[in-house]
């Protein structure tokens, strides 16, 4: 894996247009750190004018639907997404999942479209506490990777899907609450979703960013960073202003020296 790591900022249901000065100080600190990529997922809303509002990072989406057109109230296609100047989409993240009944099939269906789209894929994964607590996370994360992968042909044409596709590995329980698993789990977490990658892509499975997600801020970043199969971060709180989100663009240029 390239060690260029990938930060990137879910913005959730935050942000205006007064925000975007905010992504204009962001997109300072990243075009001075070139060695990290670095990209921020606002509100529909803001995705057209934050693209012409930055030059170093990627803008992506929060999610879109899986067809490309149609009767659907509210949705938004993958080609919108694209069409409005996003790189990337963020799937199946749980609050996808819990607040709108999200599915796995669904995931799948999405990640699919927003690849056909152009887009790149930011899946998302991660188990309950419950789930954490009864030893179940390993079997929960990979089935939910398994049932959630595009299925699509690998490297028939231009480049091959394992270069467009990061799996975001976010414990629910570690999401906005300030916890974060010990390393040694985050370690053993991606080493899991790691085989399961390899197992569905072959030698391209090794290609595959795996980013973590939960709770990183500034003060965890290096160390989160500095694991080995860690390829980058997804920020929610810690995303939303320059100050905050701009440190951990900082620390993640400190690993990447390494
Ligand atoms: O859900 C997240 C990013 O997608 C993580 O959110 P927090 O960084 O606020 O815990």
């Amino acid at each position: 894996m390239g060690h260029r790591p990938y930060i990137i900022g879910n913005w959730k249901m935050n942000g205006t247009r007064n925000s975007l000065a905010e992504a204009r100080a962001i997109d300072r600190v990243a075009a001075k750190w070139p060695q990290v990529r670095v990209g921020i997922a606002p509100p529909h809303t803001l995705i057209h004018a934050m693209r012409d509002a930055v030059d170093s990072i990627d803008v992506g989406g929060q999610d879109c639907h899986s067809e490309e057109t149609g009767a659907y109230t509210g949705d938004i296609s993958a080609s919108m997404l694209k069409d409005a100047g996003a790189s990337f989409a963020i799937l199946g993240h749980s609050e996808r999942r819990q607040y709108h009944g999200e599915t796995n099939p669904q995931v799948k269906a999405k990640s699919e479209a927003a690849l056909a789209a152009g887009l790149n894929v930011i899946l998302c994964v991660g188990e309950t506490e419950e789930q954490r607590d009864a030893g179940t996370a390993e079997a929960t994360v990979t089935r939910q990777l398994l049932a959630c992968l595009p299925d699509v042909g690998n490297g028939d044409e231009g480049e091959p899907v394992s270069a467009r596709l990061a799996v975001a590995y976010e414990p629910i329980w570690a999401i906005g609450t300030g916890r974060v698993p010990s390393l040694d789990d985050i370690n053993a977490m991606h080493d899991a979703i790691r085989a399961k990658l390899c197992e569905a892509f072959g030698d391209n499975g090794a290609e595959v960013r795996i980013l973590y997600g939960g709770s990183v801020k500034a003060e965890n970043a290096l160390e989160i960073l500095g694991c080995p199969e860690v390829g980058g971060a997804l920020v929610g709180g810690a995303s939303l202003t320059n100050e905050s989100f701009g440190a951990i663009i900082i620390a993640a240029a400190d690993d990447a020296r390494d």
